[in-house]
């Protein structure tokens, strides 16, 4: 609609411009062929003889034709173009009708063009009205009528942080009816203030049935966002990677190793005092392991329906399957399957053919899938001993057993 209202804005004030100059025009040559006229201009106007008037004359009225014939003439072009470029992308898409947009996204999907990025035009002005990231299937599905425009997501990762949260996005995006804003946006725990305006305008751009996606692990144990979520869409699909708590703590603190070079070891961050008899629950990577504790709060929003649980052990040893699983619950066809996953010795980890970013094959990051520092073995074990009535707990909530050590 702001589009078109642009155009339109464009258009008119192009056209007005015209129209100006030309009325403009003629009235300087009307007043100069008007005899006795004693306007300022007469006085040179006198000078030009009788059959350069005439000539001037015939001149206005050629160019009157012209103007007219040129309008008229683009002005049926344009129509004539648009129902072609219309049939042809009906015919390339194979669309069996013209509002079907779910067919329309996967077989424009099934294109395979990739440009990393494209913008949309003002059809008069020629000039680009805003940049979208995307594949030319998007200016394909927009001359067909379906605008592609940024909506708030329906669907959010919401954790678990070190779970395989980036591996669950980068699977779930290759289905040609997901599009997910690539980096975290952490709108409902650090942006919150900035509004939903904001907050949309970080969203890729979807046409109609695409999901909308977004993931940022820390709303999953950020107090308040549970709330914030339930406000922006009590029928939100939430999404929840989880993954042992002991290993996703060593995960948490691999990384923050990483970025910090004197950082104390794991076994004295973990537990107080320097013994293992008591865990520090004070201590980030071991606190967010609790996850009972935090699910309680979401479902005081949101219905145990709304939340899918995904393993993120499984999630690695057969993606495939996980993915199936995601599919159905967000109810979409199941288009991510085994035949878009290779498994890479040298990582470890499952691998993709190709992306939406990329055609080749191509693996996570090299920040996923570190390698973690050895932990005493008797550390490991009071800390599964610490976790197992939580993960009792959680089982119970979720319905799920995930059988963690
Ligand atoms: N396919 C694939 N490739 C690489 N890594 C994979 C994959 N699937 C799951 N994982 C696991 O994802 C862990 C990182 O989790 P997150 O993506 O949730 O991390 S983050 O919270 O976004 O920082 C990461 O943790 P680390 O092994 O500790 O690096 C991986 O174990």
């Amino acid at each position: 609609m702001e589009q078109k209202l642009v155009e339109w804005m464009g258009w008119s004030l192009k056209t007005g411009l015209a129209a100006a100059v030309y009325v403009c025009v003629c009235v300087c040559v009307c007043v100069c062929l008007c005899p006795g006229s004693d306007m300022f201009v007469s006085s040179w106007c006198h000078n030009v003889n009788l059959s350069s008037r005439n000539l001037i004359i015939a001149l206005l009225l050629c160019l009157t034709l012209v103007y007219f014939s040129y309008s008229f003439n683009a002005c049926l072009l344009n129509s004539i173009s648009r129902s072609l470029q219309q049939s042809n992308l009906r015919n390339l898409l194979a669309l069996p009708q013209r509002n079907d947009s779910k067919a329309a996204a996967a077989a424009a999907a099934n294109l395979q063009l990739n440009l990393s990025s494209l913008a949309i035009y003002n059809s008069s002005t020629g000039l680009p009205l805003a940049r979208i990231d995307g594949a030319p299937k998007y200016q394909l599905l927009r001359q067909q009528g379906l605008r592609p425009s940024r909506h708030l997501p329906d669907t959010l990762i919401i954790g678990v942080k070190k779970s395989g949260t980036r591996a669950l996005l980068e699977f779930i995006r290759l289905h040609p009816d997901v599009r997910a804003a690539g980096s975290e946006v952490h709108f409902f725990d650090r942006h919150y203030q900035r509004g939903l305006r904001w907050y949309r305008h970080h969203m890729p751009y979807t046409i109609e049935g695409q999901i909308t996606m977004e993931k940022t692990p820390s709303y999953f144990v950020t107090k308040e966002v549970p709330q914030r979520v339930y406000h922006m869409n009590p029928a939100s699909k939430l999404l929840i990677v989880v993954r042992d708590p002991v290993t996703r703590a060593i995960s948490d603190y691999t990384q923050a190793a990483s970025k910090k070079a004197d950082m104390k070891r794991f076994e004295q961050l973990a537990f107080i005092n320097g013994s293992y008899s008591v865990v520090d629950t004070n201590w980030g990577p071991v606190k967010i392991g609790v996850y009972a504790r935090y699910l309680e709060r979401w479902l005081l929003f949101f219905p145990l329906s709304q939340l899918l649980f995904i393993s993120g052990e499984r999630l690695i040893m057969d993606p495939a399957y996980e993915i199936g699983r995601v599919q159905d619950f967000l109810g979409l066809k199941r288009v991510v399957t085994e035949k878009h996953f290779y498994f890479n010795a040298t990582k470890g980890f499952p691998c993709l053919f190709k992306s939406e970013a990329r055609s080749t094959p191509h693996c996570l990051g090299k920040t996923k899938g570190r390698n973690h520092p050895h932990i005493d073995a008797n550390a490991i074990e009071r800390l599964r001993e610490f976790y197992r009535p939580f993960n009792n707990k959680f089982y119970q909530l979720t319905g799920i057993n995930f059988a963690w050590p």
